[in-house]
């Protein structure tokens, strides 16, 4: 399938470009947060959007033509750095990190301002989006992978911005469908549970290159 890319590049300067990536996304990062929350006056604005524009202008020197899409070396080692959830590259990625262990996965991310939905607490949108990545990738890392085909969540009671845990497990797989579900908690507490069905597409069911059914090192 178009969009995935193998490209080896040795440790070393994966590393540095690994480092240069998650370094801008950073600063782009808290100028967004630095925007939602701004009470500066209009003089104040024009000399950074001046400042944006021109930042914008440097990095537009040399783009890729289209998405990042997702990248991988022979190991299997993976980058989804343009991922909305994921992406190291990312701005709008908070950026999340899956850990996965032999039966289950988790993730702790804190959510600031700019995934407000109702005043202080996080978006629905957001949290599916969440449960999304953290259910897809549980099912792709216990070698059940798919495309989303349902997600259902249950917002059980406000998700205060701030720091959240998810925590995902396999439940079943029939056939091509990987039955994933999964929980969102603050201090201990479920605000959020889902479940998401997972299918391995048409395109996917002969023979798959292991890279792509497998999450090795993703990020
Ligand atoms: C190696 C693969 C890698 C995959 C990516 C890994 C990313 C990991 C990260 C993930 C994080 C990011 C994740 C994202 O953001 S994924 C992006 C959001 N999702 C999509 O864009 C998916 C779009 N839809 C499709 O591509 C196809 O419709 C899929 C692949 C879903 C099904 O394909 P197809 O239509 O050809 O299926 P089939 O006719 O052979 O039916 C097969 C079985 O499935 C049952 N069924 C069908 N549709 C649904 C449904 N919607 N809910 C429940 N069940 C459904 C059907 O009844 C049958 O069941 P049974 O009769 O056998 O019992």
């Amino acid at each position: 399938m178009s969009g995935y890319i193998q490209e080896d590049i040795d440790p070393e300067e994966l590393a540095h470009r690994t480092e240069l990536a998650s370094a801008i996304a950073g600063s782009v990062r808290d100028l967004i947060d630095a925007t939602v929350r701004t009470e500066v006056g209009e003089t104040d604005i024009a000399e950074a959007r001046r400042l944006i524009a021109a930042a914008t202008e440097i990095l537009r020197k040399d783009q890729l033509p289209g998405p990042f899409g997702i990248r991988f070396n022979a190991d299997g080692t993976k980058r989804s750095w343009g991922n909305a959830v994921l992406g190291r590259r990312n701005p709008i990625a908070p950026p999340v990190d899956i850990r996965h262990e032999t039966e289950h996965s988790w993730l702790e991310v804190d959510l600031g301002p700019q995934y407000e939905g109702p005043a202080g607490l996080v978006h629905g949108g957001v949290l599916a989006l969440v449960f999304d990545q953290l259910l897809g990738s549980t099912a792709e890392f216990q070698g059940v992978p798919g495309m989303t085909g349902t997600l259902t969540v249950r917002y059980r009671r406000g998700t205060p911005l701030g720091p959240i845990r998810g925590e995902a497990r396999v439940d079943r797989v029939e056939g091509v469908k990987t039955f994933v579900t999964g929980t969102i908690s603050v201090d201990g507490e479920v605000t959020a549970e889902s479940e998401g069905i997972f299918i391995l597409p048409r395109w996917a069911r002969g023979e798959v290159p292991e890279a792509m059914r497998k999450s090795v090192g993703e990020g």
